[in-house]
This record gives C-alpha cells, structure tokens and sequence, in this order.
C-alpha cells in the first residue's frame, strides 16, 4: 500500500488526489487545518481519508505533497522535521516558486525523509477544490528541483508516482526555475492585473469601456482573476526576479513610446514581425504554463431551447463542457455562445459535431 498524504486539497493538491485515488494499492489522505475543509474533501470523494492532524496525516504517509501557498511552505517543511516520519518518506510541494524551499529543506535535517521541490506547471485561475480535475496535469510540464544532494532513487520514486499525472517529468535547477517562471507566467499575470485595472480606471468615467472590453480583452486577461492570496504570496517570494523583469518590461514599454512619438511605423511593423516570429516557434498544441483558453464561438437564432439543443448534443457525444456564457441575445439577432472546454481535444471533437450539424462556429 502506498499513502500518500496532500496538505492543502485545492486546485493543485485536489488535481493531484484525482490523478492518485482509486490506483491500485493507493491511499491518499488530505490534511487542511480547518475542519469545514476536511469534510468538504470526503464529501466531493477527493481523497479516502481526510483529517486536521497534520502528524496524523504526515507519519503514515509514503509521499506527502505539500499544496498551500507559497507563504505557508516553509512553516510546513519546518513542522515535517520534527515528526517521526516513515523511512524513506518523499516530500514535495508545488509552490510556484522552487529557490527559496529549496533553500529551507536544506537546512533542516530529515532523519528518514527526502524533500523534492516540484512546480506542476499547469493551473488556471480558479481556486478551491471545487476547481480540482484528474486531467488537470495531462501532456503539462511538471518540474522537479532535485539538487546534487537530493539521491536518484527517491527521484525516480517520485517521477513514477507522477506518472498518474501523465504530465511530462523534467528536472530543473531552482534557481533557473524561478527566472523562467517569474518571465513566463508572473511577470504575464502582473501584466493581466495591471491591464484591467487601467481600464477599470477609465471605466469609472465611463463604463462603455467595460461593455465593449468583452471578447478578446476578455480572454487576454483571464489570468488577473487568479486567487489573491496564491499570487500574494508568489510575487514577494519572487520579487528580486520580478523587480528585474519589471524594469525589463518598463524599457520594452518605452521602446512603444518612442516609436509613437516618433511616429516611427517601419521600428513597429519590425516589432510585430520580431514578435509573431518567435511566437510562431511555440507549438500550439503543447500544455504551456499559461494554457489557452480552449473556447468557441457559436451564432445562434434566438429560438427557445436552442441552448439544450447545443448541450445535448454535446452530452450525448461525451464532450465535456466546462462552461457556457450568452454573449448576446436579443430578437432578430442571432445570438452568440461562448462555450469553454477542458481541453483541446474536447474543443476539437465539439467544432467537428457542431459544424456537421450545420451551426456557425468560430475560435
Ligand atoms: N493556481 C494555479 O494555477 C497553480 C498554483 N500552484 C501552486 O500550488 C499551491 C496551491 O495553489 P492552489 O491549489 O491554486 O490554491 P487553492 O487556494 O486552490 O488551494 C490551496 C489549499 O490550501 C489550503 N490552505 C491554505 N492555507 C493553508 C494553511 N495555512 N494550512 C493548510 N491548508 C491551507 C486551502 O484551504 C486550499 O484547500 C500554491 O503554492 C501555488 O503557488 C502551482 C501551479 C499552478
Ligand atoms: O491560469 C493559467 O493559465 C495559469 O497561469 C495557471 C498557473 C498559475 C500558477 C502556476 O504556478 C502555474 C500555472
């Protein structure tokens, strides 16, 4: 039997229990210090067990995962040492940020266990259990931070736990860890917050802005909704990185200034061309850190229960949706669907069915 112990059962540590529970021979067991949590979790079936006995939780566990934020990581790790863990007992996270835990771990001493900094690089900006899905971490990167200290055979046990994931296992240095990640996925969601609260700004003079920022303004933005006290917690933990991003996104910002002041039209078509060049370079299809939307644009009459018609046909072909939005709806206006998936896949088969049944779809 395999134990494996989740403290924090939320997107990240919920996402995990789905991929693990119901293995043959598997245990998983969450640990939240809050007893309205702990039941939450048996209810929705996350986990078999749940508890607010952290040493409980932590000294039958093979694998404990650590799923908190990134602020609360540490009194964690520092709380594990002075249990009497089981011999050989793997601890990981998946904090977005790897330097500074990595860091933390070591310099405590595990008497039997080993700690390895992991990052699931995939996510979104939901937040709570409720949010947790087994496929969260499919054809995803799913980061290891093992250090020259760190023995290979707890590596290896840990990658093949992973493999319920089906995530793809790659091993990198902390620190590198928390510069590519601060460029791709901290520095964009500071972006995102800094962007719809501009517009936000303007919207108090005028809240046109807010009626015509849907769509592509929408969808660009998505991640500024992420949980406050998750991105709290990552920014400040990360902040030497991100200060030196922000003064590099400051000089590429001005660069904009100067070819409008200048007027200079030849410096901006080069930009955009520089720009969609090494976008073009990244392969669609791929799980990224950041994931697309995996959304659809369907015109409809305004006939009643043309919605049901559309869900129905999707349940009955086995695609999952997992959200649906009116856009517009109004007499003799064709009305527009947004409808969001979970993957490309269902995506994919959802623009095949509806297109064959001789709807109006579009990306
Ligand atoms: N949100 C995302 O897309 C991703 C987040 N991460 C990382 O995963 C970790 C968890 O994030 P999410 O699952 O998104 O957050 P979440 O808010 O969905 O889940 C966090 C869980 O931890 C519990 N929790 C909070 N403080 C706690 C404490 N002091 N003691 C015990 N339990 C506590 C909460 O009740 C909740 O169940 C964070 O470290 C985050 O940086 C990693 C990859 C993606
Ligand atoms: O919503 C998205 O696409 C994300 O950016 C999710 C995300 C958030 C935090 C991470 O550390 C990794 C991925």
């Amino acid at each position: 039997m395999t134990t494996v112990a989740i403290f924090g059962v939320g997107l990240i540590g919920g996402s995990i229990a789905l991929c693990l529970k119901g293995k043959p021979d598997m245990k998983v067991i969450g640990y939240s210090n809050r007893p309205s949590s702990v039941e939450k979790y048996m209810q929705r079936g996350v986990v078999d067990y749940a508890t607010t006995s952290m040493q409980e939780a932590a000294e039958q566990a093979d694998f404990i995962f650590l799923c908190v934020p990134v602020g609360n990581l540490e009194e964690y790790i520092k709380q594990l040492s002075t249990f009497d863990l089981k011999p050989g007992c793997i601890i990981t996270d998946a904090g977005s940020t790897k330097a500074s835990v990595m860091e933390c771990a070591r310099s405590l001493h595990f008497r039997n266990a080993t700690f390895i900094g992991g990052h699931p690089m995939a996510g979104s900006e939901r937040s709570g259990v409720e949010a947790a899905s087994s496929h969260l971490y499919e054809n995803a990167y799913y980061v290891l931070t093992p250090d020259e200290t760190t023995p290979d055979e707890a590596v290896e046990r840990l990658v093949e736990l992973l493999s319920h994931t089906k995530a793809n296992i790659v091993k990198v240095d902390a620190k590198a860890h928390d510069e590519i990640a601060g460029a791709i996925s901290h520095l964009p969601h500071m972006i995102a917050v800094s962007l719809v609260n501009q517009v936000k700004g303007y919207n108090e003079h005028n809240d046109l802005y807010e009626s015509l920022a849907a769509g592509g303004f929408r969808d660009i933005t998505r991640i500024a909704s992420g949980d406050p006290i998750v991105w709290r917690d990552i920014l400040i933990n990360n902040r030497t990185v991100l200060l030196g991003l922000l003064r590099d996104w400051s000089r590429e910002t001005n660069k904009f200034v100067s070819m409008l002041e200048n007027a200079d039209g030849e410096a901006i078509e080069e930009a955009f061309r520089e720009a969609g060049q090494f976008r073009s370079r990244m392969p669609e299809r791929r799980k990224g850190m950041i994931h697309s939307a995996f959304d659809c644009y369907v015109d409809v009459p305004d006939h009643p229960g043309i919605i049901g018609k559309i869900t129905s046909e999707l349940g009955n072909n086995l695609i999952n949706l997992s959200n649906i939005h009116i856009i517009e709806s109004r007499e003799d206006v064709p009305g527009i669907l947004r409808l969001s998936f979970r993957s490309q896949e269902y995506l994919d088969q959802a623009i095949v069915l509806l297109s064959a049944n001789g709807y109006d779809v579009h990306l």
